[in-house]
């Protein structure tokens, strides 16, 4: 009794995994001594500031830098001519196609990068954009993705007009980026024609912007005594950027070194390599001296990458029971005037084959084409696994609108389509194995905690009064944890990610990992991971990520893959760890290994626990008294390529009131059930959960980016940009269950993205279902209170 006791209180003294612990990078976060980008000050640096576009479409006819070189503290003024020489005036993508850098000769959508002034200060530099003179010679502008293949529509990409293979294969217009294709549609179409029943939808996913609070930046310094690049920059994937800056400066992968210290958000809008950076990393080679860009809040939400813009078409076959026989998806995807999609290479519309959601559906097909226009580049996966979000838009609410034209209620649907949980793994028609769920249970537990009977009890006699209230439902699955490197790569290199831990003599330790923590708490929950297999306290393991020179090679940060694929890394080290530890313990014992048993922090004997060796001791001992044979030192590396990606998932119930008169929405509760499988520190999931939720809510109610016809862009500023204070921002309800995924070493999945791509739908199925009884069964996003009054006046329901 009394050791069972003892030894979990020594296991609470740990904080290792499973406990709410407070994060270990708080203090300096809280206390303003985080390290960001915009804090580093090198000895002689040189700031930079782009000259940029002001139309969408333009011929350069000429530019002339004499007046902005003549300005005091102006150093340089670098174009595409500049970098020409060089041959950096364009650059790969991560989509297979290439983006300028600088604009060679035409630029393609508003506020692209045509010149970067280089001068003694940021607001030298930035008075001196305005004294370059670009003259332009406007083109005709292409705005809408629809009219991307017209015959008469303008070629944007004259570098590649006449090409009839992209990167992603087959082009069948100028401005076409790639088809991609999946499922069987010969047997998928057969489904729809023989079906009792079938519902067809526009879906508009508009564009929006992750609009991280740190914007992009970064500090290059070229060293050309030694010949090595330094570049200090807010990536989320630090070694892939030094393996793509290798490659293009052609300067040995050993002399580039990226750090990404401290990050303020990232949300996938830190995943590319942006002009900026490259121009930056010219200027200090050219100028001999560090060059600093940081990005302001308009260049980051015009410019860097943009996230969705999907037109999509939803349509399900089903029986007269709405029991789904099969899914149909096309997809117009508008990708910009670049495609630097941030997707891995094999995946040009991302893990959209996961619409099929958490349905039980036998046949599916899906298409997607992309095409160019006249807007910025990007296409990242905004908390999301890569087009994820869209593909839980599209099933969840469709399934709404299915309900709706069988009158079915909208939980019961969900219910007879269900995949159970006996059928794990399952194999989906459009290619996935999901590792494993209990969708039933999940969805049943958040009914009964919002009495969803008394809320549709409740909604028909507020309709009965003419009031506006809304039920939203959505019980998603989650695709998250890139790798398995055999059919995910990042520019060919496998997106496996990697751990390597040390424990010195006294009994800490420092852990590095190929990932990156824009926010995350990865300082916090990998020690906690490590702490757990290794047997001492996450408060005495520190953990780095970010430096390039120090940390192994990994593939970063985004997809929520830090934890299925990170946190597997780290388990499989500590257990390398272990067993060394064990063969350790056994020789300070005398006894063999078998004669030990584990307890917490120690090797004992079995049957005496009186004899052990706690990890301090034995920590000790890998220095100075190992068995013979056996090398000093207590540490390992552990490469991990996973086996499968990990799939979480949730159900949600969002309740909505609906003001008649001004279309505002108060969202009244909304309850999030999440599954992630083993939860490693529970505070830090309710907070990324609250994140993902608020982001979700941004999107679904008011986030856009939009454009007039000009291809001018509308509202890049946070005056119209939608970001949610916590005035805006409902109270969540949070809750769990617990479903392990069966090859994750721990059984964690990643959770960060969940609540966003869960979230979305269940907004709009809320507001939706406020007009049901009106014949209503969607509206586009956002769901702000202009576009729901308009929808509102249309239907007279404003009248009195
Ligand atoms: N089971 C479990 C899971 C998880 N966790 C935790 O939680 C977190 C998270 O995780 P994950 O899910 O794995 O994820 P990651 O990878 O780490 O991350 C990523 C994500 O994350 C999120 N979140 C966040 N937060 C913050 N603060 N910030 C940021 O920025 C951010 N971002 C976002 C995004 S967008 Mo993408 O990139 O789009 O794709 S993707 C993303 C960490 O800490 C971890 O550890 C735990 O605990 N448990
Ligand atoms: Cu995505």
């Amino acid at each position: 009794m009394t050791t069972v006791t003892e030894s979990q209180v020594r296991a609470d003294e740990q904080q290792n995994r499973g406990c709410s612990r407070k994060r270990k990078e708080d203090p300096r976060f809280i206390q303003g001594k985080g390290n960001y980008v915009d804090d580093i000050k090198l000895p002689g640096m040189l700031h930079g500031d782009f000259v940029r576009s002001p139309f969408a479409h333009a011929r350069i006819k000429s530019i002339n830098k004499e007046p902005a070189l003549n300005h005091p503290g102006v150093h340089a003024v670098l174009t595409a001519e500049d970098l020409k020489p060089l041959n950096l005036h364009w650059m790969p993508t991560l989509a297979g196609d290439m983006q300028a850098v600088l604009a060679d000769e035409k630029v393609a959508f508003q506020n692209q990068e045509v010149a970067m002034v280089i001068a003694d200060d940021r607001y030298i530099a930035a008075d001196a954009t305005e004294l370059v003179e670009v003259e332009y010679e406007e083109l005709p502008v292409l705005v809408d993705p629809h009219h991307a293949m017209d015959d008469d529509a303008p070629v944007i990409r004259e570098d590649i007009a006449g090409k009839k293979e992209g990167g992603h294969g087959l082009r069948l217009h100028d401005n076409h980026i790639f088809t991609w294709e999946v499922g069987d549609k010969d047997a998928t179409d057969r489904v729809f024609d023989e079906a009792e029943v079938t519902v067809k939808q526009d879906l508009l996913y508009p564009r929006v912007h992750p609009c991280p609070l740190e914007t992009c930046g970064c500090v290059a310094s070229f060293d050309s005594i030694n010949g090595e690049l330094t570049v200090h920059l807010t990536s989320q994937a630090p070694h892939v950027v030094r393996t793509v800056f290798s490659q293009l400066s052609g300067i040995a992968e050993s002399k580039v070194h990226i750090n990404s210290p401290d990050i303020g958000g990232g949300f996938g809008n830190k995943v590319g390599v942006y002009p900026g950076y490259v121009v930056a990393s010219v200027a200090s080679i050219v100028l001999g001296r560090p060059v600093k860009w940081v990005e302001d809040r308009i260049e980051n939400l015009s410019t860097t990458a943009f996230a969705r813009d999907y037109h999509m078409t939803g349509e399900l076959a089903a029986d007269s029971q709405g029991r789904i026989k099969a899914l149909r998806a096309n997809v117009l995807a508008d990708h910009g005037a670049f495609d630097s999609c941030a997707d891995p290479r094999k995946w040009p519309a991302g893990f959209f084959n996961i619409c099929t959601g958490s349905y039980d559906i036998p046949t599916a097909y899906a298409r997607v084409d992309g095409v160019y226009t006249n807007k910025a580049p990007g296409g990242v996966a905004y908390r999301c696994s890569f087009r994820v979000t869209e593909a839980s838009y599209l099933i969840e609410r469709m399934i709404d609108v299915l309900a709706q034209k069988l009158d079915i209620d909208k939980a019961e649907i969900r219910r007879r389509n269900f995949i159970q949980p006996e059928q794990f793994p399952y194999s989906t028609p459009l290619g996935w194995e999901y590792d494993s769920g209990s969708y039933p249970a999940a969805l049943e537990r958040v009914l009964e905690a919002v009495d969803y009977e008394g809320l549709r009890k409740e909604q028909a006699e507020k309709r009965a009064r003419g009031k506006l209230m809304g039920i939203g439902i959505s019980t998603f699955t989650e695709v998250v944890g890139a790798g398995p490197s055999k059919n995910c790569d990042i520019l060919g290199v496998g997106m496996f990610d990697s751990c390597e831990v040390r424990v010195h003599p006294t009994g800490s330790a420092i852990a590095r990992f190929g990932t990156k923590s824009q926010g995350q708490g990865h300082e916090t929950t990998y020690a906690q991971i490590l702490g757990t297999e290794i047997g001492i306290s996450s408060e005495n393991i520190q953990v780095e990520e970010g430096d390039t020179d120090t940390a192994p090679y990994g593939l970063g940060t985004y997809g929520s893959r830090s934890t299925p694929v990170g946190g597997a890394a780290a388990a499989r080290a500590g257990q390398k760890v272990h067993a060394k530890a064990k063969r350790i313990a056994a020789h300070l014992l005398e006894v063999s290994e078998d004669d030990l048993e584990w307890d917490v922090d120690r090797f004992q004997v079995k049957g005496v626990p009186d004899q052990a060796k706690t990890m301090t001791e034995v920590a000790w001992a890998a220095y100075n008294d190992v068995p013979e044979g056996m090398e000093h030192g207590l540490e390992a590396v552990e490469y991990y390529d996973p086996p499968n990606l990990t799939f979480p998932f949730g159900a949600y119930v969002c309740v909505v009131d609906i003001d008649r008169h001004t279309g505002e929405s108060h969202i009244r509760r909304f309850y999030a059930l999440d599954d992630c499988g083993t939860r490693i520190n529970p505070m830090i999931i309710e907070g990324q959960i609250h994140g993902g939720l608020t982001e979700g809510f941004a999107v679904a109610m008011g986030q856009q980016l939009a454009f007039d016809e000009a291809g001018n862009i509308l509202g890049a500023s946070l005056m119209d940009y939608f970001v949610p204070t916590a005035v805006e921002t409902p109270q969540w309800e949070l809750d769990y269950t617990e479903t392990p995924s069966p090859h994750h070493p721990i059984g964690a999945k990643g959770v960060a993205e969940s609540p966003h791509v869960g979230s979305i739908p269940c907004f709009s199925n809320a507001v939706v279902d406020a007009f049901a009884h009106q014949g209503i069964s969607h509206m586009n996003m956002p769901h702000d209170a202009y576009r729901v009054w308009r929808t509102i006046h249309e239907l007279g329901l404003d009248a009195d």
